[in-house]
Formats: C-alpha cells, structure tokens, sequence
C-alpha cells in the first residue's frame, strides 16, 4: 500500500527540507520526498491532501507514565497509546514507576509484548534505576539495556544516595543508555505542593522552592562529568535548571534537557484554588523561570518538549491539594499548546518545534526515527497550524482528564498521525 501525502510544509531537522513537498509512502517505509510527486504515476493507493499544514516526523515523547502494570484505572499501554497517537506522537518512553516498579527485564518486556499486539504506535519502556525504586540496590541496568529499554529513570522522585546514582550511572555509560533525570531532593519538600511564592502562600498552601530542583540537577550535572554518562535531565521547571544546562554544555559535558508544555504556559499565578489540576511535580513557577524556560528553548538550550503526562483518576484528583496526586496529562495538549505558546508567538519556528519534538528526543535515545527522509520508517504527524478549537477533555482518548487547559481555546490540530505507514489517527474521522 502506498500513501502519497501532498501539497503540505515538510518540516524535517534531518535533511534540511522546509517547504513544499510531496512524500510517498510504501508499506511501512517513506520511499520518494520530491517537489512534485504525481499520484497516478506513484501507484498511491492514497492521496492525502496536506495544505496548509506542516508535515513533521512523527513527534516523540520521551515522558509518558502508563500506569501499566498495576495503575491501569489510570492508564492502560494500549490507552496511552491511543492518546499518544491522537496527540501526533508515533514513539513515546514510558516511565517505570508502575505498580510493581519496572525494574527488571521481564517487566521491561511484559510493556514491549503488550505494546507490540496492541499499540498503534512504538512504545519504548524506561527501566528504574532501583530496585523497587526504594533507592537502596541497583535495578537490572544492563539486562533491562538488553531487553530494550532505552533509557533509565527513577522518576517520581531522586537517587537520593549519590554514591549508588554515580554506579548507576556508570553501568549506564557502558550500556550506551541516558539516564533521564527527575531532579528533586526529597528532604527538602517538607510537605510542599505548589511553588513556594507569596501568591501561592497567600492561598495557604506550602511551597516548593527552586532550589528543591536546582540542588539535585547541579548534583546530577557533576556525577555526568564525573562518569561520562548522557544526562537528560526531565521535565525541567527553573531558570538555574536553565542556566546549569548552558553551563554544561558550554563545557561540553553530555547533558541534555526537557520543558514541559504547562511550565513554558502557565505561572503559579495561573493556579485556580483548590483546582488540583494545577498540581503537578516540579510545580509550576514564577513568570521569571517560564520566560528562562521559553528563552531556553528558543536558544536550543533546552533540546526538548516533552509531556510528563501523567493520568491520575478523577476521584484521586478530588481529595484536596493537599492529598491529590501530582500530574496532569499532556498527550493531547502539547502539540496546540506548543504551536499556539511558542511558535504563533515567535518563540519557536516551525522547524524548531519538529526538532524538540522529534528530531531531538530521537537522538537523546539513539532510535533511528525523527527524519522524513526516504528509507525511513514512514512515522509522519500532519498538523494545521492556523486551526482554531477549544480543547475538550471528554473527547481525550487518555483515561485521564486532569489538565488545566480543558475549554482553552487554542491553534495547532492534528489532522492525522501515520506509524508504520499505517494512519493510526485521522482527525476528520472521529
Ligand atoms: N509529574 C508528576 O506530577 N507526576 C508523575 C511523576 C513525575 O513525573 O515525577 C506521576 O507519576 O504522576
Ligand atoms: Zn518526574
Ligand atoms: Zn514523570
């Protein structure tokens, strides 16, 4: 079977191309990208017409939690999947902290196994660096690298125990995987639910402050100096995350970073009170630290945009900012959100948003996807940038409802989203 797809703004880091072009699909592989592909002469079984939208690679999401084993009235691999496909992403990374922890390589490969029947897109599983990740013995590295899993974390929370991170680290550099870094030193929380600032104190809640983040990611940054590993620190919330990534790189240090969509959009002066929906892990900061994160971005200092999603059921979400889980889902956000913050406003070209959201999450884990170049896995996201619409919760195919961008009128749809050649969403289907 093949898919012609034309008249759309091909957008690929890999090759350079940013323009009109024509890319033709066989089976499961982009076989022509040229100016001008006639369809009848190209045998297209389908023709796709993709004006006035960008044609990317597929997106890639190097933070979704799937809640799968153990969660599963959370999120399901196949759920997840569903939302992940909806949202334009064709390969996500799913965090280990499941229910037992993904921590050896039959749980690595109980994920891969379910993924592969019943997944419409690829699904990468990340091993936890812990056991349990109770942060006390070393998970299975090597056998969990062996079994596929591209990546480790203990997200959730840190290795509190530097001395056991620094090992971890270095099994990691042989195995050739990054650690994906949740920075948070536990021991200074202290029961802290949003950002510690006066606007949130003024609501009586207890605070998070930056230097909860800051102080494990200056840790982290020197253990990578330290083994040589790839750092890629997640979900990044500050303007000294910031700042210590430039440094680190500077020195060429192989460290790497993410921003997520609700903390490049929203300030805790946008926390609605008692909305637990605005309660997530890192907290969402002050003005400051969103023009740092926004900033970073533009510079290419922050090399990823990257969910967190994070599905938690409603009746979890309704105890209280105090007991309410943290996390928000992102799967179907992040694409209107990205186009309508940072490329409708300058921040990001259009080329930009396909490096943070494909080109660059491809490298950060070695999978050779991210380019629409022929020869490649036919992974492709169709998005109309001009396209207006308010963001409907009840429509997620996530199990999750929890965001704070539900009714927000926002630009930026996915028209349709092509895994493997096959189109595992279509927006005009629904
Ligand atoms: N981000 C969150 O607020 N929550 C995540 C954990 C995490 O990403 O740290 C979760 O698993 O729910
Ligand atoms: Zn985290
Ligand atoms: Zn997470």
């Amino acid at each position: 079977m093949r898919i012609l797809i034309q008249n759309g703004r091909v957008l690929d880091p890999a090759s350079g191309r940013n323009g009109s072009f024509d890319i033709l699909t066989e089976d499961d592989k982009i076989i022509k990208v040229e100016e001008k592909i006639d369809a009848e002469k190209a045998g297209a079984g389908k023709v796709i017409d993709a004006g006035g939208c960008f044609v990317m690679p597929g997106l890639i999401d190097l933070h979704v939690h799937l809640r799968d084993p153990g969660l599963t009235h959370k999120e399901t691999v196949e759920t997840g999947a569903m939302a992940a496909a909806r949202g334009g992403f064709t390969t996500i990374v799913a965090m280990p902290n499941t229910k037992p922890v993904t921590d050896d390589k039959q749980k690595v490969s109980y994920v891969h196994n379910k993924a592969k029947m019943n997944a419409p897109i690829h699904v990468l599983q990340a091993g936890a660096v812990t056991k349990g990740q109770e942060g006390k013995e070393l998970a299975d590295i090597e056998g969990m690298a062996e079994a596929g899993a591209p990546a480790i974390s203990e997200d959730g929370k840190s290795v509190m125990d530097s001395g056991l991170y620094r090992e971890a680290m270095k099994i990691a550099a042989r195995a050739g995987i990054p650690v994906l870094a949740h920075c948070e030193d536990i021991n200074l929380v202290k029961g802290g639910v949003v950002n510690a600032d006066e606007h949130t104190e003024a609501m009586g809640y207890r605070g998070i402050s930056n230097a909860v983040e800051d102080i494990i990611a200056a840790r982290d940054i020197m253990l990578a100096r330290e083994t040589g590993v790839h750092l890629h620190l997640c979900h990044c919330s500050t303007k000294d995350s910031v700042r210590m990534v430039k440094e680190a790189k500077e020195e060429g240090l192989f460290v790497t970073a993410e921003v997520c969509p609700h903390h490049f959009t929203l300030t805790s002066e946008d926390i609605v009170e008692g909305d637990t929906n605005f309660k997530m892990n890192p907290p969402l900061r002050t003005k400051e630290d969103v023009e740092a994160l926004r900033q970073g971005l533009k510079d290419d200092i922050m090399d990823v945009i990257s969910t967190d999603h994070a599905p938690h059921a409603a009746s979890e979400k309704l105890k209280g900012m105090d007991a309410a889980p943290f996390g928000i889902v992102g799967l179907e956000t992040a694409v209107p959100l990205t186009v309508t913050e940072l490329v409708e406003k300058g921040i990001l070209t259009p080329m930009q948003m396909a490096e943070k959201m494909s080109y660059n999450p491809a490298k950060v884990i070695g999978v050779d996807r991210g380019s629409l170049e022929a020869g490649k896995e036919a992974d492709i996201v169709i998005i109309n940038p001009k396209e207006e619409y308010i963001i409907d919760a009840s429509c997620f195919a996530s199990k999750g409802r929890n965001t704070p961008f539900n009714g927000w009128k926002v630009r930026g749809k996915v028209k349709m989203t092509i895994c493997g050649g096959r189109i595992v969403y279509d927006d005009s289907k629904k």
